[in-house]
């Protein structure tokens, strides 16, 4: 009989949680036990899985004890403290937070990129940011046959990238100015229905906010080239789900976009949507609950003759993020690479 694993979901109420909960079910994850995992909030509440209703508990000392596998989605803090804790019992922990991506000790993978990479793990995986990992998978392919060598991006990120409530206040503020009554921000600092702001995460003294910069160190650690020059633009925008990229590749050499298209159309976790006739490519509501990232409007920099372009969108929440760690955790089984550890990575 094939083995089946002691899952724990930490975050399971969240946006990302939700997702993972999905993802394993419907992805048929050999999965033994499962513990869905939040914070007093909602512990108590309910969760099925499989046909069968799960209670959803609140984090407790001994909680990771009989855990195979950790997939903590409950933001940066949280992890850094609980991570840790799980390993010491003996789980391995795939983290969709930022708290350990850069950690030199702890791999940050996307395994259509660079999945040897999980085989170094000492307990904790990091997932990458969810903007990061769409522009991976697609301009990993095209890297490989070229050498990219500087990368500028633009993104506009849906409403879904602030989690579960920010989804929700999206909604009420539409409803609100419908309905000619002022709309009330919580989540985000400004209403983001009927507008757009640049991305909300805190700025460095460059003028780059987390975001920007994750686009550009996590991209250089996952593809394991800290010489590519990478600058990036972050956009909250009102789109409920699924984050769009424009984006502009400078390679060594001159790369046509037909020989770009073909290499793309053959790319795992890529899919190539373009009529140009008809003026259609990717969109995001046509990204969402997909599992490729969608790519399209793939043309020449006409400023540059070495410079393509393209566009993109994904499912954020999916590939983005609990896609990614579903499909870490399936690499981790398929490889044995899913293993008591011996070494435990602090924060
Ligand atoms: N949304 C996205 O697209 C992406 C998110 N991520 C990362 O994933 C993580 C979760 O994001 P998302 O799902 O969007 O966020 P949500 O706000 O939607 O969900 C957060 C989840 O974490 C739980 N939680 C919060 N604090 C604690 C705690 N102290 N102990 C236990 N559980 C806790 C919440 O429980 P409760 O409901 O009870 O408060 C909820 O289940 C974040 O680190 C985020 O950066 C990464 C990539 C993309
Ligand atoms: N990238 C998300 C924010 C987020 O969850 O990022 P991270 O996982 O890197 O903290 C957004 O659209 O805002």
């Amino acid at each position: 009989m094939s083995k089946s694993y002691r899952i724990a979901i930490l975050g399971a109420t969240g946006a990302v949680g939700k997702e993972l909960l999905e993802l394993l079910e419907n992805r048929n994850f050999p999965v033994s036990d499962l513990k869905l995992l939040a914070s007093e909030r909602t512990a108590g509440q309910r969760r099925s899985f499989k046909g069968e209703s799960l209670l959803v508990e609140p984090v407790s000392d001994k909680v990771f004890e009989n855990t195979d596998l950790v997939l903590a989605s409950a933001g940066g803090s949280t992890s850094k403290v609980l991570a840790p804790k799980a390993v010491a019992s003996g789980a391995v922990v795939i983290d969709n937070s930022s708290a350990f991506r850069m950690n030199p000790e702890v791999p940050l993978v996307v395994p259509e990129v660079n999945p040897e990479s999980a085989a170094t793990h000492k307990g904790i995986i990091a997932n990458p940011n969810c903007t990061t990992i769409l522009m991976a998978v697609v301009v990993w392919p095209l890297h490989k046959v070229i050498p990219v060598s500087r990368i500028v991006a633009a993104t506009y990120q849906s409403a879904s990238g602030a989690g579960a409530r920010a989804m929700e206040e999206v909604k009420t503020q539409t409803r609100d100015i419908l309905a000619g009554k002022e709309p009330v921000a919580e989540v985000f600092p400004y209403p983001l229905a009927f507008n757009l702001f640049p991305h909300n995460s805190p700025l460095n003294d460059s003028g780059y906010c987390e975001e920007e910069m994750k686009m550009v160190n996590e991209t250089r650690k996952i593809f394991g080239e800290q010489s590519i020059r990478i600058t990036a633009t972050c956009v909250r925008v009102p789109v409920l789900r699924a984050h769009s990229e424009a984006i502009n590749l400078e390679f060594e050499e001159q790369f046509s976009p037909e020989k770009a298209r073909e290499i793309l159309r053959q790319a795992p976790g890529v899919k190539l949507v373009e009529n140009w006739q008809a003026n259609y490519f990717p969109m995001p509501i046509e990204a969402t609950g997909q599992d490729e990232v969608l790519v399209g409007r793939i043309r020449q920099d006409i400023s540059h003759p070495c410079g393509l372009e393209l566009w993109l969108c994904g499912d954020q929440i999916r590939k983005g993020a609990a896609l990614n760690a579903v499909q870490i955790a399936e690499l981790l089984v398929e490889k044995s690479w899913l293993k008591p550890q011996e070494l435990v990575v602090s924060g």
